[in-house]
């Protein structure tokens, strides 16, 4: 199945050229799996290296979710090999898009949770819709496993440190109205107006010359991906050592429960 459309060179009836479109549509809820990870990173490595494209918005094509996060499915009863590779491909997304020469713009058409939330706040400016039953955070805790270092820096580099420290420790989901009020989304629109108004927004960002607003932004996060591109192997391996214990294991599965549970 198609994970993932994207409109690379999108001309709009506005005369925006060199923005690309990626849909997320990886049903039910666009959870991260090896598979969406991997497209992923192919169509923005591609995007990367054409020179007509300059800007990304990320959107998804699932009904009420932006993406449910990492899918629990690849980190619960798999083997530490697997593990490894699934963690290689969330850190390979998450350099990839945080380190970006394009302008990105995450266009929140849903709720996103975990890594849904760590997917928008990679981008430059975070677009979400207007609805209270949507929200965004990084509830981590709440599945009791522990976001890693390069979660939590994402999010203090967004909301400050204090605002992170009640975040992540309490594993907090906000509405889209707290989520803006904390500065982890930008603005908030009715839903139907979420991809217009990243349209608008990217217009505002490309009149910025590529060069300045690359080196600008490089400056600004290079400290921070520097600090994983130095851990990889260790960040790896901590992680497959944590998510193989049988206590985390057996939450993930109480977990996963409850999800079908609150479903039935
Ligand atoms: C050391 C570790 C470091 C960091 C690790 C992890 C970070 C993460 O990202 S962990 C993932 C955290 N994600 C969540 O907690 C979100 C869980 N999902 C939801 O809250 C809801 O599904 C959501 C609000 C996104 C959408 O709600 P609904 O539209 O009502 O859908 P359902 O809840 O009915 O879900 C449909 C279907 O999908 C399964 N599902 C949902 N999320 C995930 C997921 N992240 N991974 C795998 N599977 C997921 C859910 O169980 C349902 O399955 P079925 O019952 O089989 O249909």
């Amino acid at each position: 199945a198609t994970k993932m459309a994207l409109r690379a060179g999108l001309r709009s009836k506005r005369g925006l050229t060199g923005v690309a479109v990626m849909r997320m549509q990886s049903p039910p809820v666009n959870s991260l799996n090896l598979e969406l990870l991997t497209d992923i990173c192919i169509a923005l490595e591609k995007l990367e290296m054409d020179k007509s494209c300059r800007g990304l918005i990320i959107t998804s094509n699932q009904p009420k979710v932006f993406s449910a996060g990492l899918d629990i499915l690849e980190m619960y009863g798999k083997s530490p090999e697997h593990c490894g590779e699934f963690w290689k491909a969330v850190q390979e997304m998450w350099l990839k898009f945080y380190g970006s020469n394009l302008v990105t713009i995450a266009a929140i058409n849903g709720s996103s949770p975990a890594g849904g939330c760590l997917m928008a706040m990679t981008c430059d400016y975070r677009i979400m819709a207007d609805n209270p039953r949507y929200s965004i955070g990084l509830n981590e805790t709440q599945l009791g496993i522990v976001a890693p270092f390069w979660f939590k820096d994402t999010l203090m580099n967004t909301v400050g440190h204090r605002t992170t420290e009640m975040a992540l420790e309490l594993g907090l989901l906000y509405s889209p109205a707290e989520a803006l009020k904390i500065g982890m989304v930008d603005q908030l629109v009715p839903e139907d107006q979420v991809l217009t108004t990243a349209t608008e927004a990217m217009t505002k960002w490309l009149a910025i010359p590529d060069h300045a607003r690359q080196i600008t932004k490089s400056m600004i996060r290079k400290p921070t991906i520097d600090k994983l591109m130095s851990n990889r192997e260790d960040d790896v391996k901590n992680f497959v050592k944590f998510i193989s214990k049988d206590s985390i294991q057996k939450s993930l599965g109480v977990y996963l429960e409850m999800l079908k549970k609150r479903k039935a």
